[in-house]
């Protein structure tokens, strides 16, 4: 079997044309852009890139993009009070705020600062628990795109086996709450998993979130099975340059799999696509407005 290819850059683009009519129907409405704010801490060159990329996809959809970079030995209480003063910005309707932060910060001192209304991410404990006790919640962007490009996929999850591989707050553990909404049957695997590769071979839904380069092996894929790959490993290659690979083994798991994400070009893309997702969801909120439809 050689599995079919899920496009995550299509699927991304497909959210952000309809993000960007939600935005312009909401400035027509409200008399003011959906604004985000991104705030880039220290000079970590895939950070950037990352938060450029939010940047023009923010302003791209039509939305106001206010971008904050602060020097890497900023201090805690620096970056607490600029998450403040973006709280009480009535132009700001999300923050997001880069992570990883150095270590003179507590990123969960920082996470819990964000007023949850405004928290993209959907990182912030309240947000966390609503989505656990399955109460309306900003939902974190990765899990939120995995779900999508499933249910764009399969249609229904429901009854369905699923792993997780990773029980991180940001990926894994929304992950396996949002497949349990879905009412998959959900196991979380991690490092002290037992027979990791045999609790894979039941599944008919991987979702490899570990961050170790090509850990998922081929033969534990269950033939047929639909296989997202949440990693971003950039490895050396022999001549002496760099490439990124996932955390599956794309080439052998591609001849089992029904289907499965390729990186780059997979789930990558969907986390900023449900970033502007999530941000014209709680400028709605925020204005009072019901949520928009067909995001
Ligand atoms: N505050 C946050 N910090 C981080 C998050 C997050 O969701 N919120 N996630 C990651 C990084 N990330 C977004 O911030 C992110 C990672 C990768 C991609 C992406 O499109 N990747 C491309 C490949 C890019 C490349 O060539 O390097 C792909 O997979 O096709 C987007 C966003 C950690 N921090």
């Amino acid at each position: 079997m050689t599995a079919k290819i899920i496009d995550g850059k299509a699927a991304a683009a497909e959210v952000r044309a309809r993000v960007a009519g939600i935005a312009a129907e909401f400035a027509r409405t409200t008399g003011r852009q959906p604004g985000l704010a991104t705030v880039l801490v220290g000079e970590d060159p895939a950070s950037a890139v990352y938060v450029r990329s939010k940047g023009k996809a923010t302003s791209e959809a039509g939305m106001a993009s206010f971008s904050h970079k602060l020097p890497d030995t900023t201090s805690e209480t620096e970056l607490l009070h600029l998450v403040d003063q973006l709280n009480r910005d009535d132009n700001v309707d999300g923050i997001l705020v880069q992570l990883p932060l150095p270590p003179q910060i507590d990123a969960s001192r920082v996470i819990a600062a964000i007023d949850p209304a405004k928290d993209v991410d959907g990182f912030h404990p309240m947000n966390a628990g609503r989505l656990a006790t399955g109460l309306e919640a900003l939902v974190p962007c990765t899990p939120y795109g995995c779900l999508y490009l499933l249910k764009q996929e399969l249609g229904s999850i429901a009854g369905k086996e699923a792993v997780v591989i990773g029980r991180s707050n940001i990926v894994g553990k929304p992950m396996a709450l949002l497949l349990i909404g879905e009412s998959a049957t959900v196991t979380v695997a991690h490092s002290r998993t037992r027979d990791l590769p045999d609790v894979v071979r039941r599944a008919d839904i991987v979702v490899a979130a570990v961050g170790r380069p090509e850990m998922v092996k081929s033969d534990w894929i269950k033939p047929g099975a639909t296989v997202i790959d949440v990693g971003i490993n950039r490895v050396p290659t022999e001549d002496s340059k760099s490439r990124l690979v996932g955390d599956v083994d794309f080439a052998g798991a591609s001849e089992r799999a029904g289907a499965i994400t390729p990186v780059p070009g997979g789930v990558g893309p969907m986390t900023i696509a449900m970033l502007l997702r999530n941000t014209v969801v709680a400028a709605h909120r925020r204005a009072g407005l019901s949520d928009p439809k067909g995001v």
